[in-house]
């Protein structure tokens, strides 16, 4: 059996540069991985088929599964015909502008690399993965990268200055394609993503927090209020800055002090189900 962990990623950056052609959006975003996991399990099965388990609600367990999807590619590529069951232990929120779908989906792709020795490089896995979808490439590699194309080109960068981050997901569901396709070209643009890549370069705190910016906050919190007053208890209660996560509805604060990232849970704690004190990874 295979055991992978597959993290959870903010967006410290995301900006939209125009729609293309393809009806996806050309980004330019600047993500990292942080401490809250889903984990894999991944057991080899006589039988040509792949079997999905999770114990979580909305959690798909057939071909919707971001998971089953990049088993499948796998098996279809190399001609395995052997079979696999993954289970889904899942830790990270559904549908939550973090990545749990794709780090899975990853994750599998690595499981499944080693499982079956395949040799592929981290560039081959990302190639596969972003067939799946656009996050799926950066999952690949985790740690920070600056992510451009309509997600899947990574670049990587080094880990961002220590820091704690406390994450908050009112209990909302929220449609990735419906906030980007309520986008307008007032919103593109809107980002200085060179000085956030050098602040994190200089592993300056202060700069990184003035520096978080999503054109996706915007829209998002025009549709779901809930995530604008999300934002503004955190700030209240003690962050030093506080941005949305990717289509949202997660947002997150940073902190530099442990005691202040407990206030913050603390506080919010009372009246959102999902809150969690995590570190960057790197
Ligand atoms: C917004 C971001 C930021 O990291 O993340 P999440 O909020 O989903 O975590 C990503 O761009 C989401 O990535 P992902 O969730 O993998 O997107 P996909 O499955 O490829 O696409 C879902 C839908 O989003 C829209 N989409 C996605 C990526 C992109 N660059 N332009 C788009 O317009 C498309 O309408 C697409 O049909
Ligand atoms: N392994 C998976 N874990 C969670 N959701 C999944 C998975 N595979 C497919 N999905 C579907 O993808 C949707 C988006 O899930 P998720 O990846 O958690 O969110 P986001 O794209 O906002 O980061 C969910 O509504 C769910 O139906």
């Amino acid at each position: 059996m295979i055991v992978e962990k597959a993290p959870a990623k903010i967006n410290l950056t995301l900006d939209v540069l125009h729609k293309r052609e393809d009806g996806y959006h050309e980004v330019e975003m600047i993500m990292t991985t942080v401490d809250l996991f889903d984990q894999i399990q991944i057991t080899e099965l006589e039988e040509n088929t792949i079997l999905i388990q999770s114990e979580k609600r909305f959690v798909p367990d057939d071909y919707r599964n971001l998971a089953y999807q990049a088993a499948e590619k796998v098996k279809d590529k190399f001609n395995i015909t052997k079979g696999v069951q993954i289970s889904i232990y899942k830790q990270i929120p559904v549908a939550a502008g973090l990545a749990g779908g794709s780090s899975d989906a990853a994750a599998v792709l690595r499981g499944l690399n080693q499982l079956w020795d395949l040799h592929l490089s981290q560039e081959q896995l990302a190639e596969m993965g972003a067939e799946i979808g656009s996050d799926v490439a950066f999952c690949v590699y985790g740690g920070t990268a600056l992510a451009t194309g309509r997600g899947e080109k990574i670049k990587p960068l080094p880990s961002p200055p220590n820091c704690w981050v406390v994450l908050a997901k009112p209990s909302i569901g929220i449609s990735t394609r419906t906030i980007y396709e309520k986008l307008t070209a007032d919103h593109m643009n809107n980002v200085n993503t060179n000085d956030m890549i050098q602040a994190i370069k200089d592993r300056h705190y202060p700069t990184v927090c003035q520096r978080l910016a999503n054109v996706l906050e915007a829209v998002t919190m025009d549709t779901h209020p809930e995530v604008k007053w999300m934002k503004y208890q955190m700030l209240k209660s003690g962050a030093d800055n506080v941005l949305m996560s990717g289509s949202g509805p997660t947002i997150f604060g940073l902190t530099q002090k442990e005691s202040r990232a407990e206030r913050i849970y603390n506080s919010l704690r009372g009246f959102c189900e999902d809150v969690y004190v995590v570190r960057m990874l790197g």
